[in-house]
This record gives structure tokens, sequence and C-alpha cells, in this order.
């Protein structure tokens, strides 16, 4: 089977070979460190990836091989040691409202304000929205998810999908450039996972969101990625890249590849834990 992805050598019309679109974010030998007792401890090795307008880069390996480093790297809350990290060609060197972070936890919600302040509010502040602008914006996000009820409530009276859907709301409707979504489903049911990936993928489709997105499922990443990250166990290094394309929900091709990738981890020396 042919998944392999290849950078610079995409068909134009009449088989013309075309430039690929310049990457939105781009990480080159990028290397992360912890302190340790005995010294810095790497979490990172040099790994490259770079994500283009409207991808869905999917970062998926064992627990523990720098998934959620390598995502707070490119949100800028962590600083490399080694390598670069580029936004339409401009280093990174902090958290910005270019970037919108969706972590796994419930709590990331403003908790003294209602579902629809915490979709209305970041846009009126970050995105400095006036307020009919905002509370459309925030009303069509909200509908996207599928949340009609419980708009006035706070989030200690959601549920956590729920929550999770305001926090799915939220971050598209801030129009980043890029959307980093840490393992949002990750702490959900599993009726509810399924359909919030079904949200997130229509919302990301009409949107147009570009997306780098981190698992450790490898169902969960050939359904939600275009492209995968492969990466190896502790520390993090690059197993391979490759697309998803044909692959659909259902039919062989969606399980033939999450076989070969279940079969590319473990050569990397991973247990894939799904
Ligand atoms: N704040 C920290 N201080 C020290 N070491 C850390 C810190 N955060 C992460 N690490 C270490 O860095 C490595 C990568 O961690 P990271 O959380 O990025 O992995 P991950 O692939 O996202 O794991 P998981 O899937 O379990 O969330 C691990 O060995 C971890 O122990």
């Amino acid at each position: 089977m042919r998944h392999e992805h290849v950078f610079g050598q995409f068909a134009g019309r009449g088989g013309r070979r075309v430039r690929p679109p310049p990457p939105v974010l781009k990480a080159q030998d990028l290397t992360l460190t912890y302190a340790g007792p005995k010294g810095p401890n790497i979490a990172v090795d040099r790994v490259s990836l770079q994500i283009a307008w409207g991808e869905r880069l999917v970062l998926l390996g064992q627990s523990g091989c720098g998934k959620s480093s390598i995502l707070k790297a490119l949100a800028g809350f962590l600083k490399p040691v080694g390598g670069t990290i580029t936004l339409h060609g401009k280093p990174v060197t902090g958290p910005g409202p270019d970037r919108i972070v969706v972590f796994q936890e419930f709590d990331q919600l403003l908790p003294w304000k209602t579902a629809v302040q915490n979709v209305e509010f970041p846009l009126r502040k970050a995105r400095g929205l006036g307020k009919a602008e905002a509370r459309q914006r925030t009303e069509d996000a909200l509908e996207r998810v599928g949340l009609t009820r419980a708009l006035t409530s706070f989030p200690h009276q959601l549920s956590g999908g729920m929550k999770q859907r305001v926090a799915i709301a939220r971050a598209p409707a801030m129009k980043p450039e890029v959307l980093l979504m840490d393992e949002p489903f990750a702490a959900l049911d599993a009726l509810t996972r399924e359909r919030l990936q079904a949200d997130l993928l229509r919302v990301a489709e009409e949107t147009r969101a570009t997306l780098l997105f981190v698992t450790r499922s490898i169902e969960e990443a050939v359904l939600i990625g275009t492209r995968l990250h492969l990466l190896s166990s502790h520390p993090g290094r690059t197993i391979r890249t490759m697309t998803t394309e044909g692959a659909v929900p259902g039919e062989p091709s969606f399980a033939q590849l999450s076989q070969e990738v279940h079969e590319l981890l473990f050569q990397g020396g991973v247990t894939a834990d799904v």
C-alpha cells in the first residue's frame, strides 16, 4: 500500500509538478529537554514537521514519547534547546492568539462565565470583535458542535462532554492560524468521544481549520488526521509521516491503514495502547 507522503511532488493539472503550499507551521530538528536530577533529560530528539493550510496533522505515539511536549513547544509554552519553530516563516518565541490550544482537561473554561460567555469573551477580548459579531460567531460555533441547551449554564453545571464541546466551539471561532489539540477526548466515555470526534471533523472541514492533534489512539489518529506523524518511544523520534488518504471509516482500507500504523509503531519500539 502506498501511504508515504512526499513533499515537493504534488501533481498539478495535466500531471504538471507543482510546489506544495508553504507550511503554516514548521518545526525543524526540534529537540526538547527537561531538567532531571542528573542533568537534562531528552524528551524529543530532532523532530521535524510541517503543517500546511487546511491540513490535520496527528502526532501519534506511546505515552511519554513527547507528543505533548512538541505541542507545548509549538504553542510557545516550552522553549526548544535545539531546532527552530516558525509560523508563516517567522520564528515562534512565545504563545499567541494565532495558535489556540485545546487540552484534555475539562477545567479549561472560565468557571465564572457561562457556556456562551466562554466562547464570546475571548472573541471580544483577544480578537477585538464588536458585540454583535462576537454574539453571531458564538451562536454559530455552539450550533456547529450541537450545543443547543444549557447555553447559560456555568462550567460546573455541565458534563465533561459538554465542557469539551464548548472548548471545541471556542477554539475555531477564534479563527487561529493553527489549532493545537492535546488528547481532547481522552477523558471521555466511548460514545461521547465518538460524537465529539465527528463534531470536530465537521467543524474542521466547515471552517477549513489547520489542525495539529495529539493522540495515543491509532483509530482516532486515522479518523481525524489527513496526515500522521508517528513517534518512537522515549525519547521521541520520527518513525514516519504518512497520509491517511484512501482510508475510509467502516471500510477495509481503514482497518488496513490502522494495522500498518500499529506495525510501524511496534517496529519503532512502541507498545500501542489501543
Ligand atoms: N514538566 C516536566 N518535567 C520533567 N519531565 C517532563 C515534564 N513533562 C514531561 N516530561 C517528560 O518528558 C517526556 C515526554 O512527555 P510528554 O508529556 O511530552 O509525552 P506524551 O507523549 O505527551 O505522553 P502522554 O501520551 O502520556 O501524555 C516524558 O518522559 C515525561 O516524563
